[in-house]
């Protein structure tokens, strides 16, 4: 099977495309990648959905026009959207760090995290993460101790919301493998 190198980690194969009209990506270990995809793309490719199932809302010019309007009538972000958002992205970071790290790897994860908790736009969100940051060094030798520090960091702010705890032990589940 042939394959083009489009980044150092993800992959096409055999150019295939999925049903909103993009080339299917792959991760290094020949897995569809859940991040790089959308999610009807990657229902196809895992089988989820019949490939020549293509609803009439993905195509192109379709989601375009309606891109336009939605873009047109969005408000910003308010401090639940803006954190469900930021969430999503710093569990799905997790999600894509290498099982072993290198050193440079690891130091950019610190330094990532460290710039992070000085510009995320709620700012007494942010002081309290810094403080969180203080007594919680973040935890970068691997990717699961990364993603259940960020897990544990955001059961913190759950646990100050008043809101259930995640159980920890899942993280990967929630963000990289899904449940089945
Ligand atoms: C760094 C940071 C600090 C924040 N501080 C505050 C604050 O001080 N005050 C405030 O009002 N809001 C704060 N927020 C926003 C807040 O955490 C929520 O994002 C927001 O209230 C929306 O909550 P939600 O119920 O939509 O789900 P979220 O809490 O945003 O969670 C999204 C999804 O993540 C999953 N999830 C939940 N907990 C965990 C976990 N521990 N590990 C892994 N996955 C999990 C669940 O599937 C959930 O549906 C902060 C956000 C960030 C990123």
């Amino acid at each position: 099977m042939s394959s083009e190198n489009t980044h150092d980690k993800n992959f096409v194969k055999n150019n295939q495309i999925g049903v909103t009209g993009r080339k299917i990506i792959y991760d290094e270990d020949g897995k569809p990648c859940r991040s790089c995809n959308t999610l009807l793309d990657f229902q196809m490719v895992t089988g989820k959905i019949s490939s020549t199932a293509t609803p009439g809302h993905t195509s192109k010019s379709l989601a375009q026009s309606n891109q336009t309007l939605l873009f047109n009538k969005q408000d910003p972000p308010d401090v639940e959207e803006l954190g469900k958002s930021t969430w999503t992205f710093l569990h799905s970071v997790a999600a894509k760090y290498p099982q072993t790290p290198n050193k440079e790897q690891q130091g950019d994860m610190k330094n990532f995290i460290n710039i992070f908790s000085k510009i995320y736009p709620c700012t007494w969100c942010a002081d309290d993460f810094k403080d969180y940051l203080e007594q919680n060094a973040p935890k970068v030798g691997s990717r699961d101790e990364l993603g259940k520090w960020f897990c544990e960091a955001h059961n913190e702010v759950n646990v100050k919301l008043g809101k259930e705890k995640f159980d920890c032990n899942l993280w990967k589940k929630r963000w990289k493998d899904g449940w089945e």
